[in-house]
């Protein structure tokens, strides 16, 4: 992948356009506020019914918002405790816009679509468990990662995640993260409306993003949504190029032989 020499020396991970408040107090860069969505329509989704709704003076407007599923105390505090302890113990390294991160997955170049074996260990193994669990959702029953992102947020950083769509050449479906630390909001946009939806992320559970919520909108965590630590776990699953009968299955399956010994190390 081409290097970005724009943060030659930083302080922090920021690269380009990014930024971070160590960045923008220390090195004086400018912070690009993305004031959109001022002028958009807000909505909140309501997980029972999958709904996105929204009350203006009384008068309330909802459409179905399909792609969302949230298990609620997927972790117990005891566990939340045990695998943040286990996170911290390995390095965390600077990523941008004030998130630090830990990756256990193959190295990706996504332009120039490569996947590299080198170096990856596996999932961690205090995801063995957390694996098991998720996959008794009937929606993750057949889940199989092969990656996992550990990322940390904090407000001392400033830190966010721009509005993005992952990557779906390598990765398949189901996007799966587990929130820990404090409780924060998952905003969703689109780049040809005029709408947003904010879905609330409780401290402990599993939220998956899928169908449309995962591939028409946009995901986003803003730094005002971020009020203490938070630290979460991002589960990938391979798409059906590298999946039997994809043309690169034989790939797809070292790399989920590698993923599922849970013995990784970060990469
Ligand atoms: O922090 C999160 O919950 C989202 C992270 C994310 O979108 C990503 O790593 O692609
Ligand atoms: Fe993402």
């Amino acid at each position: 992948m081409a290097e970005d020499h724009t943060n030659k020396g930083a302080l922090c991970g920021c690269k380009g356009i990014r930024s971070c408040l160590i960045c923008e107090k220390f090195v004086g860069k400018q912070r690009i506020e993305d004031d959109t969505h001022l002028k958009l329509r807000s909505f909140v989704y309501e997980p029972p019914v999958g709904l996105a709704v929204r009350d203006e003076q009384g008068v309330r407007e909802s459409f179905s918002f399909p792609g969302v599923f949230l298990w609620k105390d997927f972790v117990s505090p005891e566990e939340e405790k045990h695998l943040v302890d286990s996170m911290d113990r390995d390095c965390w390294k600077e990523s941008q816009s004030g998130r630090r991160k830990q990756d256990f997955g193959p190295k990706v170049n996504f332009k120039k679509q490569r996947v590299r074996l080198g170096g990856f260990t596996g999932l961690p193994a205090v995801s063995r468990d957390l694996v098991t669990r998720m996959r008794q959702e009937p929606l993750l029953e057949d889940f199989q990662p092969v990656e996992q992102c550990n990322l940390d947020y904090s407000p001392t950083r400033g830190s966010a995640i721009d509005p993005h769509l992952d990557d779906s050449w390598l990765w398949g479906e189901r996007l799966v993260t587990i929130n820990l630390l404090s409780d924060t909001v998952v905003t969703m946009s689109r780049d040809d409306g005029e709408m947003l939806v904010s879905v609330g992320l409780p401290r402990r559970s599993l939220l998956v993003l899928y169908g449309e919520a995962r591939h028409q909108w946009k995901h986003a965590i803003h730094r005002k949504d971020i009020e203490k630590r938070r630290v979460c776990s991002t589960y990938r699953e391979l798409s059906p190029e590298f999946l039997p009968g994809g043309m690169q299955e034989n790939l797809g399956s070292q790399l989920l032989d590698i993923a599922l010994t849970f013995q990784g190390v970060p990469v």
